[in-house]
């Protein structure tokens, strides 16, 4: 890990200490991290930073466990089982909690492009870009105007219905590292897709990550497509 990164985690430990205070005593988040309640105090003041070992255990243990509830409370389903995740998606300070978090406990390598699919991925797909310091590719299901070439992937859905996503030729090179990202997985049809498209432009697949998988069926066809690592933030049955 070099300084920046370094700097970065630490930052990012007080970001989720801050929101962990937000609804607790100083008391309540000393039991919660096992961390003594005025260093607490100082870390959420911003006073002093907390130690590179401190902060990893904060945004790995404490971090990843706080973030799925949150993720839980924001998320609605209807009668149908569709999930309204608007809560989640609108929110990019939100969002920017979720990719460190995602990035140091599923081990991902290192991304050159993050790529996801228009609409909903791509705020998830900003943030996990920006804590890489990577680029974003999203596919989309019309084609952008101007653009000549385009890397398309099609498919027939159960309900007949074709689904095609297209991405600029140029969004990713051969040989890239791609972190194929999204807000959810279902069937896993999207996530299908985006490593197809990924493997047309002779890019390396670097995982698959969604903040929400609803069931099982979505990871388990990702697991078929790849051996990179694939995971969600939180399942939902
Ligand atoms: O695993 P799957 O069954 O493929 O479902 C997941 C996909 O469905 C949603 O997008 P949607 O197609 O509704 O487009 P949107 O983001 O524009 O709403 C979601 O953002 C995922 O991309
Ligand atoms: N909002 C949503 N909820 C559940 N499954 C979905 N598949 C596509 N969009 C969905």
């Amino acid at each position: 890990m070099n300084r920046a990164e370094k700097a970065a985690l630490q930052l990012q430990a007080v970001s989720v200490l801050r929101m962990l205070k937000e609804t607790r005593t100083y008391d309540e988040l000393a039991e919660l991290t096992g961390l003594p309640a005025g260093d607490l105090n100082r870390y959420v003041n911003g006073h002093v930073l907390p130690g590179v070992e401190r902060a990893r255990e904060v945004v790995e243990g404490v971090g990843r466990n706080a973030l799925a509830d949150e993720l839980e409370a924001r998320v609605r389903f209807d009668d149908e089982g569709y999930v309204d995740n608007s809560g989640v998606v609108f929110d990019q300070s939100f969002l920017d909690l979720v990719a460190p978090v995602a990035a140091n406990t599923l081990n991902f390598e290192r991304p050159d492009v993050i790529l996801t699919a228009a609409t909903d991925g791509i705020t998830l797909g900003a943030a996990m870009a920006s804590y890489f310091g990577a680029r974003l590719a999203y596919a989309k299901k019309s084609k952008e105007t101007a653009v000549e070439d385009f890397i398309e992937s099609r498919q027939r859905l159960a309900s007949g219905i074709e689904l095609t996503y297209y991405l600029p030729a140029s969004a990713i090179d051969a040989g890239e590292r791609v972190l194929v990202v999204d807000d959810l997985i279902r069937s896993g049809e999207t996530q299908e897709l985006l490593l197809d498209i990924a493997l047309q432009a002779d890019a390396n697949i670097a995982g698959v990550f969604a903040l929400i998988a609803v069931g099982d069926e979505g990871t388990n066809r990702a697991r078929e497509l790849t051996e990179a690592p694939v995971g969600a933030l939180s399942i939902f049955e």
